[in-house]
């Protein structure tokens, strides 16, 4: 099991957040988390990370148990996160937005001395390549389109190696021909890293979901199954109903 959570449970003064009693996921697995808003989705994600810490519970990454560790240590241990908001430096180019995340990855000491070998200016071609940009490597980053711009954010996770990585709502703003281009790399990814996906629009959730969905409401496990299985599941639409939100689009 590459992750595995157990009690995990937070309130925020007094509301509750998460409760959630069970979690686990496959090395190599690409996990969809859907829900409307407040469900707990980022507030999972924020734990798992290291940047929340929960009231009760354990997170064990690769059966190391990590509760309690910082966001630097989590991430040096193989959890990478993209969030929803843009983080590239828009000034740099492409090519050196993921240089920059190949040197972060480096201890602060050795980076002083560093020098692109070789073999990492042919991994940032290799990741260019997965993420669609290598004809635009020496662009600046900030005259990318929005869909190229979350792919480079998604390129300088990948960069860092993570055997999990966690995504909030990639496809948020993208045309139908870009959120489509998403998918493909989430699914060219899930080859060699465990994925959790937060995402609202069922037709992406359609694409990328091969294996199970997790249904969070209201901070706890509402249903966990397969696309077909959640998709006709009364309680998940229910969930949904009577709510002032576009959140389950295309469903
Ligand atoms: N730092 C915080 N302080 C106070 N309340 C918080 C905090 N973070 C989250 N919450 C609350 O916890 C609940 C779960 O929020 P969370 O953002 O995890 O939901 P979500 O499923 O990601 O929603 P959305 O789809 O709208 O992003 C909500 O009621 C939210 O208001």
């Amino acid at each position: 099991m590459l992750l595995s959570v157990n009690n995990l449970a937070v309130s925020f003064g007094g509301v509750q957040a998460l409760s959630l009693s069970h979690f686990s996921l496959q090395p190599q697995e690409l996990r969809v988390i859907i829900g409307p808003n407040g469900a707990g989705k980022s507030t999972f994600l924020d734990i798992i990370c290291g940047r929340t810490k929960p009231d009760t519970g354990e997170v064990y990454f690769n059966d190391r148990a990590i509760m309690g560790m910082t966001e630097v240590s989590i991430a040096r241990l193989g959890i990478g996160r993209k969030f929803q908001q843009p983080s590239v430096f828009p000034g740099l180019t492409v090519y050196d937005n993921l240089l920059l995340a190949a040197k972060m990855k480096k201890d602060i000491l050795s980076s002083l001395f560093f020098k692109p070998s070789q073999l990492l200016k042919a991994r940032i071609h290799e990741v260019a390549e997965k993420i669609g940009l290598t004809k635009v490597l020496s662009s600046i980053a900030g005259a990318l389109s929005h869909g190229q711009k979350q792919w480079l954010e998604i390129g300088i996770v990948v960069l860092q190696d993570p055997k999990l990585l966690l995504i909030d709502e990639p496809a948020a703003g993208m045309s139908d021909e870009e959120t489509y281009k998403t998918g493909e790399l989430l699914l060219e990814l899930s080859n060699n890293h465990g994925i959790i996906v937060i995402e609202h629009d069922m037709k992406f959730v359609q694409q990328i979901a091969r294996e199970r969905v997790t249904v969070l409401e209201r901070g706890k496990l509402l249903v966990e199954g397969s696309f077909n299985d959640i998709r006709n599941d009364q309680r998940v639409i229910d969930c949904y109903l009577g709510r002032n939100n576009t959140q389950l689009e295309n469903l």
